[in-house]
This record gives structure tokens, sequence and C-alpha cells, in this order.
């Protein structure tokens, strides 16, 4: 039988340079699954500082709450009032991204250009340092957020269930130089008994399809 709670991958990863002529990839990351609690696998959950678990269980369950307030107002103006039913009891996971300063920073892209496979991210820029960039017909555009604000970000799936109307950007994060930073990204599919492509496939454009499936290929083939 099919166990949702080991959907995706977990733990700790680091990007890698891959040839001479690729870009370094440069960076690291700690992915964790935080709700449904059922879905948590505390081993991956760091002890140190002991206060860990609590601060990243109350910062998820209010990141949760400004998704949430997101999807409801992204289901009104769309017409489709059940469409945050979909989130209720979402599957939250969040990724704590550190990217190291670099003195070389022309050959490094820190993360590679991609889409968020999910329903929404909200991002927080931890320590104030930008590198956060959108790509918007075509032109990669910073980021500067004020600080302590919050990013939230359409992905894949909301793309899919908008028929386009809400557009998942393509997204990277470039270096900095000089000072390192820090970035917590907390994504949000839907439930795991949500029925919404059943129920909305019928309506959805073939091209968002399509188009969706090529930029996952193209980010795929980067990253190897
Ligand atoms: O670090 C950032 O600003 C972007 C992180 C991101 O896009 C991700 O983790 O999916
Ligand atoms: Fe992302």
């Amino acid at each position: 039988m099919h166990d949702a709670r080991y959907i995706g991958s977990e733990g700790y990863t680091q990007n890698c340079v891959i040839s001479e002529e690729q870009k370094v990839v440069s960076g690291e990351g700690h992915t964790l699954f935080t709700r449904t609690v059922a879905r948590r696998n505390m081993k991956l959950w760091p002890q140190n500082p002991p206060t860990f678990t609590d601060a990243l269980d109350q910062y998820t369950e209010e990141i949760q709450r400004v998704a949430n307030i997101a999807f409801e107002s992204i289901g009104k103006s769309l017409k489709l009032d059940k469409l945050s039913d979909n989130f209720k009891d979402c599957q939250q996971s969040i990724r704590i991204n550190y990217y190291p300063p670099c003195p070389h920073a022309s050959n490094v892209v820190r993360l590679a250009p991609h889409t968020d496979s999910v329903g929404l991210t909200v991002l927080l820029q931890v320590n104030e340092v930008d590198g956060l960039q959108f790509k918007k017909n075509g032109v990669w555009l910073p980021i500067n957020p004020p600080p302590g604000a919050l990013i939230v970000n359409c992905g894949d799936i909301i793309e899919i269930m908008s028929n386009g109307k809400y557009k998942s950007l393509e997204h990277r994060a470039v270096v900095n130089s000089e000072q390192e930073r820090f970035s917590i990204g907390t994504f949000h599919g839907p439930s795991v008994e949500a029925h919404f492509l059943q129920r909305h496939l019928g309506k959805v454009n073939q091209f968002t399809i399509r188009l969706l499936a090529s930029r996952i290929i193209i980010g795929w083939c980067l990253l190897i």
C-alpha cells in the first residue's frame, strides 16, 4: 500500500560541481516534512538547539495560516470556492537553505533555475541578504523584500488548477561574494485526500500541462 509519509525526499542535501563546463551549483539545505504531523520523521530533526522542534512547529503553523489565506484568496478570485479545501491538512515541508559567500561570483549560481512543484511556497529570507530572482518575460528580476517580509510564490499545482492564470514563475538564487545567506522555504502541497486533478483536469488547458512537463524535464536535466 502506498504510504503518504514518504512522498518526496527529505534530509540534508548539498549541490555539487558536475563538470568543468557547467556552472558550479553550490549551497546546502535541509528538508523536513512538517505537516501533517504523522509525516514527520523525527530522526531527521536536529536535537540541538533543544528548542528547535518547538520553534519549527510554531513557525510552520503560523506559515500555514498565511498559506491558507492565500489559497482562499486565489480560490475566490478564480470563483473556485472549493480550491482551498484541497489544501486543508495540506502536506507541508520546509527547506532551510544556506549559501556560503563566494568570491568567484560570476561562475556560481547558488540554486539552479526551477519552479516549485507544490501549491504555494512561503519564503523567508532570514538574514536579509538578497539573492532570490524570478524570471519574467525572459528577464531575471531580483527580489528585494523588506526585512521580515514573507514572499508568497505560486507553484506548479496552482498554475495547473488556475489553468495558467496564476503562473508558477521560474526562480533561482544567485551568489553574494561577501556575505552568507540563509533562507527558509515552506512548501504547501495538496492534502493526501485532495481530488482536484480528477475534478479540474477536464477544464485544464493541455498547453499548461505540456509547458509544466517540459519545465520539469529541463530542470531535471540541469541537475544531472
Ligand atoms: O533561497 C532562495 O531564495 C530560494 C529558495 C528556493 O527557491 C527553494 O528552496 O525552492
Ligand atoms: Fe524554489
